[in-house]
């Protein structure tokens, strides 16, 4: 069959795009990558010096140096697929000046773990209404996979998620290497709602750590949080999946436990004391599920799942609640 991917550009410029870009490079399928970043400093450290100044600094990067820049619809229209990998709270902004027209006749990858605020929408259903991309060209990657991990060339499941499976077959193969193994799946909404809801119940779990709860209590919350994914994707979009795959458990449970989870740590500083504004400013990075969780409250006004522990959670992100009143609450309704 004819190859429909030969020019990728990855859009972002942090740890997970920096991964992204190390697996398609170490990948011996042929294509040629490009590479867009809003910031033109560590664009230019890039060209000059091969790696990225700010995330993942031991990576070599093998992408050709003139197809690295800051101009996104220059790139956009040199390539035929586009690999999305910036937090989905600034994935608008990173669109700025990019219409539906851009999209036209591409592929669309989302390596992003979250929700589109305001919007209030996974990025399948933002690109799809937005931009006009059809779900049969768009795919997700995700999975339990830190980019750290990948940096470490340590033995990695992804998987790659689209309506057209064979589509995803041929990017899953762009992906694979010898730390790097890819699974296809067919479900879109429940491997995005997944990985959105995950993050949130890391911050769940290092904000109970933070106050104190000991591994016998992570268990529990933990097979709760399963459960409450389950139900809550299951609401959404009703298919046979098997929670118990590495796309929905296995990513919960390297997301609530890894040294390497923004969320978990964003979380723990939080269970700690941190108020929410200098636990994200101690961070570097990005977690995810702060801003998910505000979303996921919109989200679920109409399917009105059981959802205690994301509620725990908003509850003391945005309400200021005490995180140690809050969690003794939420012991009470586990099971
Ligand atoms: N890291 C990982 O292991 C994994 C991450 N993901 C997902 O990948 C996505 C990207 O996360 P990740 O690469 O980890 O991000 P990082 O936390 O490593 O980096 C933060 C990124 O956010 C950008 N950023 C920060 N503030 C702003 C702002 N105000 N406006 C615009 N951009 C901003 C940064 O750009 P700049 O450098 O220019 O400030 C940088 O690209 C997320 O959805 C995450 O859930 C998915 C799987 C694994
Ligand atoms: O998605 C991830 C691992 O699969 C990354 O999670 P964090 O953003 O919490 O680091």
């Amino acid at each position: 069959m004819l190859k429909q991917i030969n020019k990728i550009t990855i859009v972002g410029g942090g740890s997970w795009a920096t991964a992204n870009i190390k697996m398609l490079t170490d990948n011996t399928v042929e294509k040629e990558i490009f590479w867009w970043m809003r910031n033109a400093q560590a664009a230019e450290h890039i060209i000059n010096f091969g790696h990225n100044p700010n995330y993942l600094s031991s990576v070599e990067i093998k992408v050709p140096k003139e197809n690295i820049s800051c101009d996104l619809k220059q790139l956009i229209n040199q390539s035929d697929c586009i690999l999305l990998n910036v937090p989905a709270a600034f994935l608008k902004e990173a669109l700025t000046g990019i219409t539906p027209e851009d999209f036209e006749g591409k592929k669309v990858v989302s390596a992003v773990k979250g929700i589109v605020p305001d919007e209030n929408q996974i990025i399948g259903e933002f690109m799809n209404e937005k931009y006009r991309v059809s779900f049969d060209d768009f795919m997700v990657i995700s999975g339990p996979c830190h980019a750290e991990e990948v940096a470490l060339e340590k033995l990695s499941y992804l998987t790659i998620a689209s309506q057209d499976t064979a589509l995803a077959t041929e990017f899953a193969s762009m992906l694979n290497t010898r730390y790097i193994k890819t699974i296809v799946s067919d479900d879109i909404y429940g491997t995005e709602y997944g990985a959105v809801l995950k993050n949130i119940y890391a911050i769940a779990s290092g904000i109970c750590h933070g106050v104190g709860y000991g591994d016998n209590f992570q268990s529990v919350l933990i097979s709760n949080a399963i459960r409450e994914l389950e139900r809550f994707v299951d609401a959404v979009h009703p298919i046979d999946r098997d929670i118990k795959e590495s796309a929905y458990l296995g990513d919960l449970l390297v997301t609530a436990y890894s040294q390497f989870s923004r969320n978990r740590t964003f979380g723990n500083m939080v269970g700690k004391g941190y108020t929410v504004k200098s636990a994200q400013l101690e961070m570097n990075m990005i977690a995810e599920g702060y801003y998910a969780v505000n979303c996921l409250q919109q989200v679920n006004l109409q399917y009105n799942v059981p959802m205690p522990i994301c509620e725990a959670v908003y509850a003391i992100l945005y309400k200021k609640s005490s995180p140690a009143a809050e969690m003794r609450k939420l012991a009470e309704k586990l099971s």
